[in-house]
């Protein structure tokens, strides 16, 4: 279904579904995959079970989800975290680029690019609560906020890890790779496909702050109330000063990213590898 229709339909469900009620006090509204509470800083949990892939669905609702915060004047900032246990994101969903026709990459693509430059620009202050397993696209998430803290269990793995999988991390997530922890780590860890526990992901500033498990989601409040202290309007042009560059650079190419993408994970040899990465999930689990 394309992006706008179902956008139109979400948010026709939205004001039903997602107007803001009472629940224990607190003021939130949900779609399937994405929980959000707007009771002190807003909080966006993804719950999309068993890994929180990155589905088309999820992609969606995270995206109309995002929009609402961002039509809400009264919310600034959202602390970005999981409800599944042990994992933030596994990522992009690797059924979704597996097996389907090039149509069907496209639009996934397409949403895949419409959630991070949406993400990557907003206007709100993000802070990511890293509460387990962040490979791939789930790093992804984490790096378009502006503050990252991780929980801290070895148990817990972060990084892009494209090029294990036999794929690779498109120009975009490279460059806010290297935005965020300079061209010779990230030269290294794209091509490795490194998963960093927290201690080294903290050493590399891949995240800012890693924190006992259960004080993940006090620090990102307190971090969040130390960034809301600074006026929005100068933090929202000094982000945008920061990020507009490496923002326009997939803006100015959306539609030659999209067949490129789509070209790629149509190749033989990909679909292959993704198969034997599929497989090996598999196994690890029985
Ligand atoms: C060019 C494109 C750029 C790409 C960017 C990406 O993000 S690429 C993405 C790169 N991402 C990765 O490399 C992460 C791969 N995943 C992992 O490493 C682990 O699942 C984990 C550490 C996230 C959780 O470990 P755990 O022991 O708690 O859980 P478990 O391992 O037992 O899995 C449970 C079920 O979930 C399934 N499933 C898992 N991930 C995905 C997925 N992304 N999608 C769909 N499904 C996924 C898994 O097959 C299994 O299914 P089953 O058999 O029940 O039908």
């Amino acid at each position: 279904m394309a992006l706008a229709a179902a956008r139109r339909l979400l948010l026709h469900a939205g004001s039903r579904l997602g107007r803001r009620e009472a629940v224990d006090g607190a003021r939130r509204f949900a779609n399937k995959r994405v929980l959000v509470e707007t009771e002190g800083p807003a909080v966006m949990k993804l719950r999309n079970p068993p890994v929180n892939s990155l589905s088309l669905e999820c992609l969606t609702e995270f995206t109309i989800s995002l929009e609402k915060l961002e039509n809400d004047k009264s919310i600034r900032g959202v602390i970005l975290t999981s409800e599944c246990p042990g994992i933030f994101s596994a990522g992009l969903d690797l059924l979704e680029m597996y097996g389907r026709n090039p149509a069907h990459y496209a639009e996934y693509w397409k949403n895949v690019q419409e959630l991070w430059l949406r993400l990557y620009t907003s206007n709100m202050i993000l802070v990511s609560a890293i509460n387990g397993a962040s490979p791939a696209g789930g790093c992804l998430l984490a790096l378009c906020c502006d503050y990252r803290v991780m929980a801290d269990n070895p148990k817990y793995t972060i990084g892009l890890n494209e090029s294990l999988l036999g794929i690779v991390a498109p120009f975009w997530f490279k460059d806010m790779y290297v935005n965020t922890i300079g061209h010779r780590e990230a030269e290294r860890a794209l091509q490795l496909g490194t998963l960093f526990s927290p201690a080294e992901a903290l050493k590399v500033g891949v995240v800012d702050e890693v924190v006992p498990e259960d004080q993940v989601h006090s620090k990102a409040r307190s971090v969040m109330t130390k960034w809301l202290a600074i006026p929005d309007h100068s933090r929202q042009l000094t982000k945008n000063m920061m990020r507009k560059a490496t923002a326009d650079n997939l803006i100015k190419q959306r539609e030659a990213d999209i067949q490129n993408f789509t070209s790629f994970i149509s190749k033989d040899s990909i679909q292959k590898s993704l198969h034997m990465y599929l497989e090996k999930l598999k196994q690890k689990k029985g």
